[in-house]
């Protein structure tokens, strides 16, 4: 996947930008606050319809505007050009045109340009709470199984609509029939989701281990996933897990009626990271949990090839902050290897096939 061409209007801190970038490595550097991740962050709108950095759309219009424009011409590996247009205004909300045509739903679009992020607020799937974590391996794996985000959307419905009638078993408004469907529905959609999470674990740690000893990290990687409700979740096939989450609601039934809520599932399981024995979030310091989230990153550039038959986009804010100087040119090394790849610093850098943009210069 290659972007041609990058607009973004009334975006952020940019009120026209144009930018074309090159192939490779490209590194926009500029003073803090020039707008280098509101770049990014436009490039990850097209890509994946909302931002990375930010959490509400209202958030990226440029103060006192009342839309903002997003406007990417995108090339595949297999030569198929895509234009994706981003609006938002706080009036009429996000409207998505790809090739002209517009999409109703989202959902759609996702995968078609695949994205990895980085940026310093995501060390928070190392050392923040479960739900980033989750996040982490959900936007992974929706973007390269279609499959896997339908049944993530399955699931939440399921899940409201269970929730909801356990409270209303609670006080006795309603019938137990019903939540007998509703745990068949949710036990088969929770197996699809623990499955593909587990096999998405398992083909991303060869390319982790082969990151991180390039960058000198001795210790073997581990992931582990924490199932909020199967004791373990390994080696059992779809049916087998699909029997355990039954045995498991069953066995909860009259705990979740009293309570008035779905016991565990995959929106409560977590997953654990170890360097040989040891948990990572406890003991690895800050420079070794940051290598181990960059490698874990760079690990999904190979996965995202290998399913999509495309190069993902990588988009790596301050990537190279806080680590030393021989791990520096390591990624750099590692990184001329891939497709198109954005990295931002204050400072310019050199590197093998880098290019270098100033960003208040190219406003
Ligand atoms: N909605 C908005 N409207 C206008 N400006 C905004 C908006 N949101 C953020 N900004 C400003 O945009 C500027 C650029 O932010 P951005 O995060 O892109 O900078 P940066 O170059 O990546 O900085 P740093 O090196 O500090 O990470 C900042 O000054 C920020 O305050």
């Amino acid at each position: 996947m290659k972007i041609e061409q990058i607009q973004l209007v009334q975006f952020r801190n940019h009120k026209n930008l144009s930018y074309g970038p090159a192939e490779g490595i490209n590194l926009l550097y500029g003073p803090n606050g020039s707008g280098k991740t509101s770049v990014l962050e436009g490039i990850h709108y097209c890509a994946l319809t909302k931002g990375f950095v930010t959490a509400y759309d209202s958030e990226c219009l440029a103060f006192g505007e009342s839309f903002f424009l997003i406007n990417g011409r995108f090339i595949s590996d297999a030569l198929k050009e895509d234009g994706v247009k981003v609006v938002y205004s706080r009036d009429n909300g996000k409207k998505l045109t790809v090739n002209g045509q517009d999409l109703t739903s989202f959902s759609q679009h996702i995968g078609s340009i695949p994205c990895i992020t980085f940026s310093p607020a995501e060390m928070s799937v190392i050392n923040g709470s479960p739900v980033e974590r989750r996040r982490f391996l959900d936007n992974a794996i929706c973007q390269a199984d279609c499959r896997y985000l339908q049944s993530m959307l399955n699931y939440r419905r399921v899940l409201l609509q269970r929730n909801a009638l356990l409270l209303q078993l609670k006080e006795r408004v309603q019938s137990i029939e019903m939540l007998n469907v509703l745990t068949e529905q949710l036990s088969e959609y929770a197996a699809d989701i623990v499955f593909a999470r587990l096999r998405f674990l398992d083909e991303i740690l060869p390319g982790l281990k082969a990151i991180l000893s390039s960058v000198s990290v001795k210790e073997e990687p581990r992931i582990t996933y924490r199932s909020s409700l199967v004791p373990s979740v390994y080696a059992l096939t779809k049916e087998e897990l699909i029997n355990y989450f039954r045995e498991q609601y069953a066995k909860k039934k009259q705990d979740e009626i009293a309570r008035g809520l779905t016991a565990g599932g995959p929106h409560r399981d977590d997953i654990v990271f170890f360097l040989n024995q040891h948990e990572i979030k406890k003991y690895a310091s800050q420079g070794q949990q940051r290598s181990f989230l960059i490698a874990m990153k760079m690990a999904l550039y190979g996965y995202f090839s290998d399913k999509l038959n495309e190069k993902p986009v990588c988009l790596f804010d301050d990537l190279f902050s806080e680590l030393d100087r021989s791990r520096v040119e390591v990624l750099f090394a590692l990184l001329a290897s891939f497709g198109q790849v954005f990295i931002t610093a204050t400072e310019k850098m050199h590197g093998p096939a880098v290019t270098t943009i100033n960003i208040p210069e190219a406003i």
